[in-house]
């Protein structure tokens, strides 16, 4: 018997975009299991609404296993699992390994590991839907962080691959954004510059990504398909 009320898992929910799109997603009426990696006074709100809160830190394939584990423990069927964890820095000099192994990690070790374990109790579920959250910028390549381009296009693959495998119950689809918000330490030259990449020329906030899981989540026939929601960012 399939389940209508499975939660959506939403990895590294516990602040900025992540937070946002699990608020909204309780606003909705679903369900919902998050990951934090470092407790964060925000997480107490989603606990007081309901959302069950698991720890992962997305380090090797020990951790990611062990978190795969603590997850079935918890919930026997997935609505959605929604890949939104993720490290964004430049490979510093004489570092550049260890931080290719990060990224390959947090974006692609996981969400690989956590879909083929986690197709099952997606199996479960009335509807099924995986949403990888991407970066417009696999689209150009980035001089300043190739490692983590490298580690979103590789994203990107497994977006395709496993929408021809778990086709036809489960969807499987990415979002890729250009500028969502800034970090409190982009200084004024830094913003002025990011705005001007687009053609659409301001920072959208968080909801644009709420806005494609909601389209992602209630659309049938969409498989396979990367979102690109970057202002226009190809057009400059
Ligand atoms: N913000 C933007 O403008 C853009 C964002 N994106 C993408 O959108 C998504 C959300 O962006 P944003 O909200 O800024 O993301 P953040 O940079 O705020 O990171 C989201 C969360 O990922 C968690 N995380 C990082 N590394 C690990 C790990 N190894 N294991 C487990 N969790 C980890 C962090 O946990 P902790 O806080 O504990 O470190 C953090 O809370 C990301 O996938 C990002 O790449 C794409 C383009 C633009
Ligand atoms: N995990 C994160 N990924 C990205 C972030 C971020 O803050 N965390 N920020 C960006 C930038 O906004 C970029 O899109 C424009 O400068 C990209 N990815």
């Amino acid at each position: 018997m399939s389940v209508t009320n499975a939660p959506i898992l939403i990895t590294g929910a516990s602040q900025r975009v992540g937070l946002h799109c699990a608020e909204r997603l309780l606003d909705d009426g679903h369900s919902l299991i998050v990951t934090y990696r470092s407790e964060k006074p925000e997480l107490e709100t989603l606990r007081a609404r309901g959302a069950l809160t698991l720890h992962a830190d997305f380090t090797n394939e020990t951790s990611i296993l062990a978190f795969i584990e603590h997850l079935k423990a918890h919930t026997d069927a997935l609505r959605a699992i929604v890949h939104n964890a993720s490290a964004w820095f430049a490979e510093a000099p004489g570092e550049e390994a260890a931080a290719f192994q990060q990224l390959f990690t947090v974006h692609m070790l996981a969400p690989y590991l956590i879909n083929l374990h986690g197709a099952a109790l997606l199996q479960r579920s009335e509807r099924a839907d995986i949403i990888h959250i991407s970066d417009d910028v696999v689209r150009k390549g980035s001089g300043n962080r190739p490692a983590y381009c490298a580690s979103k296009a590789g994203l990107d693959s497994l977006t395709l691959s496993f929408a021809a495998r778990f086709a036809p119950h489960i969807k499987v689809n990415g979002i890729a954004p250009a500028l969502l918000m800034f970090n409190p330490d982009d200084d004024a030259e830094y913003r002025s510059k990011a705005l001007k990449k687009s053609a659409l020329g301001f920072e959208p906030g968080p909801d644009v990504v709420y806005q494609s899981l909601r389209y992602l989540l209630d659309t049938p026939y969409i498989t396979g398909t990367t979102l690109t929601v970057n202002g226009g960012r190809h057009l400059k």
